[in-house]
């Protein structure tokens, strides 16, 4: 029987600490810090999400803009939009929502935020800064499950931890910040992929496990040893006919996973939330603070 990694109630803790230190702001006579988001075109998925963070930032006292860009404008325009937040005094972070329609280049884009105000962390010098062990803008998730670790004392200190999937905004950043010094961190670790020729291989010797592949249910029971850390960063959305229209299933096979796991993060309610919560911890960072 593992013990629960509850998302849910972490992410409503850490928005509660943030919210208290927007009341300090705000009785001290100043503005709120501000997220905006750019949402370009009508990806269904992307409107939730973009909606629900405009929703957290109210739940803790943020300002906040969402620019709903049609499929049809130009990078040359999208651009443009940027560099007006870029300049704006009063936006100390923003993101643009990804996936973006294909015919944008998307490393372009993410290279034209400012790193100061880049609360995704996508932006490259972020990014390395992030590897190089410097204070930098962590990706929402990664941080989301950093803190999931710390605050439920999980040990990570030499023990073996596999990333399943090397994506720059999930498993190629939570790899560097496992291996970096620190707790949690200080962890051996390997990166499994889609070259990886018998990945249960790897993950049977695994202490923590952390899977970010988007293949619904593909870690199974069989594949871990007794006792790992299963950390599910799967949100797959698939049909049903509940009054919803769909339902999530995460990359891990919950019921023959967690009788054999210490610790188990559940979908929903386990790393989504936290990646909304740390997006609202790196804006109001942005606000009170300049790494450079
Ligand atoms: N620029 C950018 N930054 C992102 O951070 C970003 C993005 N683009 N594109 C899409 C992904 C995905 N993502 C999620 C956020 C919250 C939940 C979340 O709250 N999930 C809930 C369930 C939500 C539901 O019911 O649909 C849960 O797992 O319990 C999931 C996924 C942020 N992303």
């Amino acid at each position: 029987m593992a013990k629960i990694l509850d998302g849910q109630a972490l992410s409503q803790t850490i928005k509660n600490e943030i919210k208290a230190e927007v009341s300090k702001i705000t009785e001290g006579g100043k503005r709120p810090p501000h997220l905006a988001a750019i949402l370009v075109g009508e990806n269904g998925a992307s409107k939730a999400y973009v909606n629900s963070k405009v929703k957290d930032c109210k739940e803790v006292g943020f300002g906040s803009t969402l620019l709903r860009l049609p499929e049809t404008i130009s990078e040359d325009e999208l651009l443009a939009e940027i560099q007006k937040l870029n300049d704006n005094p009063e936006i100390d972070g923003f993101i643009v929502q990804l996936p973006l329609p294909e015919n944008f280049d998307q490393e372009k884009i993410i290279e034209a935020i400012d790193p100061k105000k880049d609360v995704d962390g996508f932006h490259p010098e972020n990014f390395g800064r992030m590897a190089l062990e410097m204070e930098a803008f962590l990706p929402a998730t990664p941080f989301g499950i950093m803190q999931l670790l710390e605050r439920n004392q999980v040990e990570t200190k030499g023990r073996h931890c596999v990333v399943i999937g090397r994506s720059r905004i999930v498993g190629r950043p939570m790899s560097i910040l496992m291996s970096s010094k620190g707790n949690p961190g200080d962890s051996t670790v390997t990166i499994v992929h889609s070259h990886t020729p018998n990945i249960a291989e790897f993950t049977k010797m695994a202490d923590i496990v952390i899977v970010a592949l988007g293949r619904p249910k593909f870690l199974t029971g069989d594949m871990i040893k007794d006792g790992a850390v299963i950390v599910d960063v799967g949100i797959t959305r698939v049909d049903d006919d509940s009054s919803k229209g769909y339902h999530l299933e995460g990359d891990v096979d919950f019921d023959s996973c967690e009788p054999r796991a210490s610790w188990i993060t559940p979908v929903p309610g386990g790393v989504g939330p936290m990646t909304r919560a740390m997006l609202m911890k790196n804006t109001l960072i942005a606000y009170q603070k300049n790494f450079r």
